[in-house]
């Protein structure tokens, strides 16, 4: 039985691995929770699976919780990492949106827990310290991520020398077949509307913008060392491709599926096995039919040119892009901004900085931090 810590737990990738969890009571537990502040959506989720511990938040969270409940609620970021080194857990899933996530992954890494991540935004922050954390204590980083899933199946029994290059593929989000002209004037509601998956708010507007890719495509760099050049990305609008692997021999292996990400939760959860997933909607190729691929334009999606630059550029430059765009993302959702202002917030962010080379963990937390503020009131 592998006990569970869940960071993230009432978001979309929460929901669904509780979904898995609930499926598999003969392999999984849920040791403890995490969440932020939606009392109301985590309530009956805790009532179900009498985790041992909780963490909110903030403290205003946990008094509306505790009059409800009689678990320990943990707060913050010191609470998500109490529940990543809890001697009794095997598997943190860092579900969390943002790079409030990071500590607890390096954290969860020194403890040698199994790290099932979701959490891209980690990656984009301090891919250098968690991949480095990571080869010291021997810990496999097994992504949940459905690109980076797909890679990961595609590479099993493989070499990395024999990789030639990762193929990523882009549904190409809510405003895929619109012009940059047609994107002045568009709503947080339109930007919403993600054409094949239903996810958080934060990476369907990530998604809209083509920076999911972006970040993906550092994400891909960190996790399996491939250098940005050997990384391409290609449209692909029915997001049944999840993502290829081209070898030097030029034989490609890809992973298919419906889009469902129970599907590269689960294989994350029971590495190296699998197990059933009835829930999970069949592929039928025949009623698709056709699949669909373009070449990438970095001139309409200025924000996967950027991740590129950045990547390259590497050091503190991929810090400010991920704060820069969870900054501007999150006053877009606010009304406060329009969709093509969070594209410039994140140039100007990335001009503005000069990069440090190799930053360590202190380093990272306040030019985050900087960069948020400096997006929200001074740009
Ligand atoms: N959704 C998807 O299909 C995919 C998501 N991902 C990645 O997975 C991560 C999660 O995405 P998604 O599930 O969509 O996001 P959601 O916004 O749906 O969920 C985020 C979760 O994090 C919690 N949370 C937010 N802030 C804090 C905090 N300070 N402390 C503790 N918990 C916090 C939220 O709690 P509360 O509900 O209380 O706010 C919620 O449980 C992201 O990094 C995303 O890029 C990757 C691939 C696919
Ligand atoms: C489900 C998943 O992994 C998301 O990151 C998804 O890839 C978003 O779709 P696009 O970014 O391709 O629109
Ligand atoms: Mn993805």
């Amino acid at each position: 039985m592998k006990q569970i810590a869940l960071l993230g737990a009432t978001g979309s990738i929460g929901i669904q691995t509780l979904d898995v969890i609930r499926l598999h009571p003969e392999e999984f537990n849920l040791y403890a929770m995490a969440f932020g502040r939606n009392v109301d959506k985590a309530l009956p989720l805790i009532r179900e699976f009498q985790p041992r511990l909780v963490v909110v938040q903030d403290e205003e969270t946990k008094d509306q919780l505790a009059k409800h409940i009689d678990q320990p609620i943990l707060i913050g970021a010191d609470g998500l990492i109490e529940v990543s080194v809890v001697d009794d857990v095997d598997v943190v899933v860092n579900a969390v949106m943002g790079s409030i996530g990071l500590p607890a992954t390096l954290k969860a890494i020194q403890a040698r827990k199994v790290i099932a991540i979701a959490n891209k935004e980690t990656l984009v922050t301090a891919g250098h310290l968690v991949m480095s954390e990571a080869k010291k204590y021997g810990v496999d980083l097994l992504p949940v991520d459905s690109e980076h899933s797909a890679i990961y199946q595609s590479l099993n029994g493989e070499s990395k020398q024999d990789i030639h290059k990762l193929i990523i593929t882009a549904s190409g989000g809510s405003f895929r077949d619109k012009s940059r002209e047609e994107l002045v004037g568009v709503t947080v509601e339109d930007a919403l509307n993600h054409p094949n998956w239903s996810m958080g708010a934060k990476i369907t507007i990530d998604s809209a913008s083509m920076m999911n890719k972006g970040l993906e495509v550092i994400e891909a760099h960190w996790l399996f060392d491939v250098p940005y050049d050997q990384i391409h990305v290609i449209l692909h609008k029915e997001s049944v491709i999840h993502s290829m692997v081209e070898f030097v021999d030029r034989s490609v292996m890809a992973q298919l599926g419906t889009p469902d990400m129970k599907v590269p939760i689960q294989y994350a959860l029971t590495y190296p096995n699998r197990l059933d997933l009835p829930m999970t909607k069949q592929l039928e190729l025949e009623e698709i039919a056709t699949l669909h691929f373009d070449k990438m334009d970095t001139v309409r999606f200025p924000c996967l040119r950027m991740a590129y630059e950045a990547g390259r550029a590497g050091g503190s430059m991929t810090t400010v892009l991920n704060a820069a765009n969870e900054e501007a993302v999150q006053l877009f959702l606010e009304g406060k901004i329009s969709f093509l202002e969070i594209e410039s917030k994140i140039e100007r962010a990335l001009e503005q900085h000069q990069r440090i080379h190799n930053p360590d963990l202190s380093t990272i937390l306040s030019i985050d931090k900087e960069t948020r503020e400096r997006v929200r009131f001074h740009s």
